[in-house]
This record gives C-alpha cells, structure tokens and sequence, in this order.
C-alpha cells in the first residue's frame, strides 16, 4: 500500500499554481491573510483550545468544556486589545471549531442594542456587554411561534404610574423557546414582545430584561428559564426556554431608536415597522459566510482523505487506484469545491452589500429595506440548503470512516442542519424573496441595479447560443442560460398568481396556491445571482493565469452541474435542447479531468489549522489511519480491556449452564 502521506506529497507536486496566493484571494488579499496568522497563533498554541478528544465528551461536558473555552477566549481578546467584530469572525471561521454559548451575544444582542438603541441606550449598554460584564441572548421565537412574528404573544405592558413595562408570558405557547445561550448562561435577552398602552397593542418590540442575577447567576424573580433538551447537532449551545410573571423593567430598557414610548405613555412609530426586524438580517447575511466556510471545510476533508485512500485494484498485482480517480467519485466531490468557491465568492458580496445597505438605512433611506430583505432572504436559503447537502454527500463520500464521529464530517452535518430552520426558515425566506422579485417584476421603478435583468422580458422561443462542448467554457453563455431560467420562473410565477386571482381567489389565497412557483423562481434568481457573480468577480482578479484558469473551471463546474441538476427546467421551454445537455454531461467530465491535478492545492488554499477540522480523515498530512486507529484507542469505552458492565451482566450469562 502507498503511504498516505507520499500520496498527499505527490498531489501538492503536482498543483500548477501558487496555494499561498490563491489563499491570500480567499482571505481578501496578504494582509488580510496576516492578520487571519496572527489571530490563530494566539489560540492554536494554547492547550485550551485542543479539540483531540472533543467526540468523546458528552453533551454536558461538551457545553461545559464550551463554556471554558469561551472564557478563555474573552480574556485572550482581552489581553490582546481584540475588539473588531472582523477578528472575532475569523477566529470562530478558522480556528474555533464549535459553537460557542455566547454565540447570540455577539451575533445578536450587541448588534440590536447597536442597531435598535438610542444613543445613550448605547452608551449605557454596550460597554457592559463588549467587556462580557453582560452576557445577551436574542429571545423571539416561541413555543407557538416562530416564523409569524407579528403572531408572537408575549407581551409588554406599559405601566405610567412608574414608568416601568411588565413583561408577561400569558400562556404556554407564549414561552420563548429556542433561543440560543438562553438555558444557562446569558444574564441579559433582547426579549420581542407585543408593546400594549393603554390596553392598545402597537406589535412587536425590543425589551431589554436581565435574566439572572449577576451576584449568582439565579434566576431573576419572575423569571422561569432553563435548557430545552437534547436537539440535532450544537450541543455546546444551550438553547432555552423563557417564561415571564410580571417581571418589570425600567421604561428605558424599551430599545427606543426608532420607536419611542414617552414616560406619560405616548407612542411614535417608527418610520418603517420592519426595522425592529433588523438584526436577523445581519445574521441571514452572516449564514451565507457560515455556509461558504463549512462547506470548504468539508470539502477539504473529503478531498483529501479521497486522495489518501486507495480501494480496488483495476487489474491484479497493480497498485489500488485513489478513489479520488473514480469519475464517480470526482462527480460528488468537485462540485462541492465548486459551490464552496461560489459561496465564498457569494459571501463576500453579501457583507459587503449588508454594510452599504445598512448605512443607507441609517441615513433613512428605508428603500433598501426591502432591497437588503429581498436579496439576504434568497441567499441565506440557498447556500444554507446547498451546503448542508453538499456537507451530507462529502461525509458519504468517504464511505464506512465518514460514519466516525473522528471524520469531522458528521457533527458539521449535525451544527449545520440547523442553519435550514433558524434565523428564517428556508421555504418561508424563499417566499419573501420571491414576493420581492414579482414586486420588481412588476415595477421597474424599484428594482436595483443589480436585478434589473428582471425587466428583460425573456423572448418566447428563445434558444441557448451554444454550439459545440467548448462553447460552454464561456461564462457569458452560462449567465445566460441562468438568467434566462430565472426571468421565465418569474414571469410564470407572476402569470400563475394572477390566473389564481382571476379564478376568483383573494389575495392570501392566490398567494398560497402559488407558493411552488414562488419557490421555483426564488431557486432560480439565486442561481443565477450566484452563478454571476462568481465570474464577475473571478474576472476582475488580479492573479496567475494558473490560478484564474482553475476557478473559471470551478465556475464552468459550478453552473454546468446546476443545469444538469435542474435539466427540466432547462428543457421544458426548449431553451437547451437534448443535444446541448449531451455536451454539458461531456463538458462536466473534462472539467473534473482539468481540475484533477489541482484539488488538493485547491482544498489547501482554504487553509484551515488541523485544529479547525478536527477530522483525522482531513489533517494536512493524510496520516488518515494512524489518527483514527489512535484515536479509537483513546475512547471511553476502551479505557479498561474488560468492561464493567461484563461483570454486571455478561459474566453470569456466559457462566450459566444450558
Ligand atoms: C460582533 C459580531 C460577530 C458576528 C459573529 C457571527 C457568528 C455567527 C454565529 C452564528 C450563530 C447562529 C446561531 C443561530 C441564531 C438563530 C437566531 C434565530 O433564529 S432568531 C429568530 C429568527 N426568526 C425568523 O427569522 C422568523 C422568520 N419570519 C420573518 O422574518 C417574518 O415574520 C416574515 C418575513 C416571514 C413575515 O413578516 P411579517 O411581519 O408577517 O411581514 P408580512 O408578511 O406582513 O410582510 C409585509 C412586508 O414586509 C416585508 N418584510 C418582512 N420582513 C422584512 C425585513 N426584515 N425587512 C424588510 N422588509 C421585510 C415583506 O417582504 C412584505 O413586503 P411586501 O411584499 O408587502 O412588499
Ligand atoms: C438550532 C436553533 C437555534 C435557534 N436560535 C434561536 C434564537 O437564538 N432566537 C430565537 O428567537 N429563535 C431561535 N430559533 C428559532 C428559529 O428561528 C425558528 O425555529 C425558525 O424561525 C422557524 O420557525 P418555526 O420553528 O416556527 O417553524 P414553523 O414556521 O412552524 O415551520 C414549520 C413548517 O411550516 C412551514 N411554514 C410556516 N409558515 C409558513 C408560511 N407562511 N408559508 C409557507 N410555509 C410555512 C415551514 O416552511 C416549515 O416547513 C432557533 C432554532 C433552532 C433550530
């Protein structure tokens, strides 16, 4: 047998590119690179932060190991004058390979006391929670509801007489449930509740409310909180329950940016209801990031463990092919890569379209509210569901040692899954995305720059303008066939709802029935959307001819599997015909044979630290079975060669007489 590590070696020889340059295009140039350097070495040398035995833990000493970590973390931060949000990122991205239980508090309270607060709301709250004297929590969903906000029931009364709100769960389904970091740790939660004056109800808004005591962690009086349970994946997470007995706060902990609530107790609205909605926003964008990341990760994993492992000899005698020589096998793992650099690529856009949208709505441009929603909604969906399946087809591609927890692959599966439901639902946010694209659809007036290929009525009879296999290397024909599908899903989609209303169906009704199509034409925009972008954004690289000519090929890999995964639509309007799908299918397999040399530089450029993947499949040098084997060696149940429950229960089975 080949030694793994040779075989890894030889892989790296033969990568045509520089891998430390294409990293430094990843991280968003050499100084970023640097920085990302200097962060890990702060963590990786510290013996905290070993993650060895991390699958054995259970899920208590998972979350108590988590909790540890995470003050460790706050004091290295400390030490180290670490307070850019950007570093943070990084290092939860690269080096911290769990979810920690202050996740919420830097994804979303501080964001929403940022976001929501006044100035002096800022002022008072901020510092407490930057230098962790606070911990926060985001607690909206409830046991009734999470997707239909507006249907939520806690609720907030205003009391003049003391100019204080009282918080109140009125029933069981109005127990908050679900937020993250709310079962144990936090002290402090941005609390949604409907806001009532005066026996009026004027919806849904911020509360700040402790929920412990900061002496001794208890529970405040009113107060009922703990941990839901055992959930899929985020086992460091103790994602809780809330339930409120007249717990009262100041008038003041009401986050007032937009909406105010005078002490005499007279309402202002706010300009735009929606703004209350802000932070899941920030975090929807966030997730197209988490998405790009895991799902290079993964594919690192996969790659490499695939070059690493041999299996079935062609011909007798010969050496044993690495599988990553399978088609089959290069088939379910370079698309992966493929979406990876996409997701990447589609990421960065997405922040940096968040913060320029965001800073127009600071300064009251609320129009690209619905510009922000309409584009994070869609993209958060799509990467979120592409990733957690393509994370599922990486782990099953490294067959019977994917199943092992020392994979790496299956708790990513598990943290991952998640990312489907929360912060919006996939369905529900393809909906919203595609109600904003009809919007467009409909009026030129509000569709931005970037979606304005909506007002481009696709031609009936249109055909696709590829001639011959090589014709499909060319990004301009690829956008085409993307967004040609996407302009005919959302022209039909708009046809389909109006045919429902002149059926005679009011409006909720229509929309339902036309929920598929919804749904379809969403799909379609992202695809599109993220197909462009990636080659626009390739294009304007400034970098080896080598390096360009294997991400083009990514692109091509990416987009050319999109339309064979999704052929239907492709043909049912005969924009491709079968000949063309011929030379997409042939086109797909000399891409993955172009690519072949380069998959491992490919993976390696990500970069990620051992620690990071905590995959003995994975690690840099391919020593895949020393790992697993010594790794094995050291699980609990091996600790003694005879187990105790044999003295227990197999001993007087196996001595009984027949
Ligand atoms: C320091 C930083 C460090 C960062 C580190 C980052 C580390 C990351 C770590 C990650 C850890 C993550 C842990 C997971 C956290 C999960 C947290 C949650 O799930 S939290 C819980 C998450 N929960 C969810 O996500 C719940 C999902 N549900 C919802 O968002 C809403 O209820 C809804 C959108 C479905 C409907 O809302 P509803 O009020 O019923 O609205 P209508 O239907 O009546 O539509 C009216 C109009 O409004 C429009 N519009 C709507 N929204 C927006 C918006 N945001 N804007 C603008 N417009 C909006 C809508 O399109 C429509 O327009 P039109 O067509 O009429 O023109
Ligand atoms: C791991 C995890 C962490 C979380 N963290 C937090 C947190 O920190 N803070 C917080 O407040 N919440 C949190 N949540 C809650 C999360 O945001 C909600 O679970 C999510 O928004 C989905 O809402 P739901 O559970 O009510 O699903 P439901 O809305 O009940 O969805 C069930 C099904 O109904 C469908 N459906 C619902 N409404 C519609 C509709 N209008 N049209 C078509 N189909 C529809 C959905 O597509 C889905 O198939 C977390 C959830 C998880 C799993």
């Amino acid at each position: 047998m080949a030694s793994p590590s040779s075989d890894l070696d030889r892989e790296r020889r033969k990568c045509t590119f520089n891998v430390a340059e294409l990293t430094d295009i990843i991280n968003g140039g050499r100084e970023k690179t640097e920085r990302r350097q200097y962060l890990e070495s702060l963590v990786l040398n510290e013996p905290i932060f070993n993650y060895d035995d991390y699958y054995f833990l259970s899920r208590e000493e998972k979350y108590s190991d988590a909790v540890k970590k995470t003050v460790r973390l706050v004091q290295v931060l400390k030490q180290h004058n670490i307070e850019d949000p950007e570093d943070y990122q990084t290092l939860l991205k690269y080096v911290l390979n769990l979810n920690l239980p202050i996740a919420l508090h830097n994804s979303m309270f501080r964001p929403t006391i940022r976001d929501q607060g006044t100035d002096e709301q800022r002022k008072k709250w901020l510092p407490l929670a930057n230098d962790y004297k606070i911990i926060g929590t985001y607690a909206q969903t409830e046991l009734g509801h999470g997707t239909f906000i507006r249907g939520l029931e806690t609720t907030s009364t205003y009391d003049p007489k003391r100019e204080e709100f009282v918080l109140n769960t009125p029933t069981l389904t109005a127990t908050k449930w679900w937020p993250g970091c709310l079962g144990k740790t936090s002290t402090h939660a941005v609390v949604m509740a409907q806001l009532y004056i005066k026996n009026q109800c004027y919806g849904i808004h911020s509360f700040i409310i402790q929920l412990r005591s900061l002496k001794d962690h208890s529970p405040m009086p009113g107060v009922t909180v703990g941990d839901i349970g055992n959930k899929v994946g985020l086992e460091t997470n103790d994602n809780g329950f809330l339930a409120m007995d007249n717990v009262r706060i100041p008038r003041e902990n009401m986050l007032m940016r937009h909406a105010q609530v005078y002490p005499d107790g007279t309402y202002r609205k706010p300009a735009n209801s929606k703004l209350v909605y802000g932070t899941m926003v920030l975090l929807r964008a966030t997730v197209v990031s988490e998405s790009a990341t895991n799902l290079s990760k993964a594919a690192t994993i996969a790659i490499r463990y695939s070059c690493v492992r041999r299996q079935t000899e062609a011909k007798p005698g010969e050496l044993e092919p690495q599988i990553i020589d399978y088609v089959t096998q290069q088939h379910k793992l370079v698309p992966q890569l493929a979406t990876a650099y996409a997701f990447a690529w589609i990421a960065r856009y997405m922040m940096s379209t968040y913060h320029a949208l965001h800073a127009d709505i600071e300064s009251g441009h609320l129009g690209a509210l619905q510009e922000l929603h309409g584009i994070s909604s869609g993209l958060k969906a799509f990467t979120a569901e592409m990733s957690v399946s393509g994370i599922e087809v990486c782990r099953r591609a490294c067959g019977g040692h994917g199943f092992s927890a020392a994979s790496g692959l299956v708790s990513m599966y598990k943290d991952r899954l998640p990312s489907c439901t929360y912060e919006g639902e996939n369905t529900v946010l393809y909906l919203q995305t595609a109600r904003f694209l009809l919007k467009c659809f409909r009026q030129p007036s509000i569709t931005p720059s970037s979606m304005s290929y909506i007002q481009v009525k696709p031609l009936p009879g249109a055909r696709w303008g590829v001639k011959s296999p090589e014709d499909l290397m060319k990004p301009i024909l690829l956008v085409e066939a993307f967004e040609h599908r996407a302009q005919r899903t959302i022209k039909s989609a708009a046809q389909f709802l109006e045919s429902q209303i002149s059926q005679g169906l009011d409006t909720s009704e229509a929309m339902n029935r036309s929920g598929i199509e919804f749904v379809r034409c969403a799909k379609a925009h992202c695809y599109y959307f993220v197909t462009r972008n990636f080659f626009q954004s390739t294009a304007l690289l400034k970098c080896s001819k080598e390096i360009k000519e294997s991400l083009l090929t990514l692109g091509v890999v990416f987009a050319l599997n999109g339309i064979a995964d999704n052929s239907g639509e492709f043909l049912e309007d005969c924009f491709i015909t079968g000949t063309q799908m011929e030379f997409v299918r042939e086109r797909i397999l000399y891409c993955y044979k172009q690519l072949r040399p380069n998959l491992v530089g490919l993976v390696d450029a990500f970069a990620f630290a051992d620690q990071s993947l905590n995959s003995a499949l994975g690690a840099y040098d391919g020593d895949v079975y020393n790992r697993l084997y010594n790794w094995a060696k050291r699980a609990p149940l091996n600790k003694t060669d005879v187990h105790s429950s044999y003295h227990k229960y197999l001993k007087p089975i196996l001595k009984s007489k027949i």
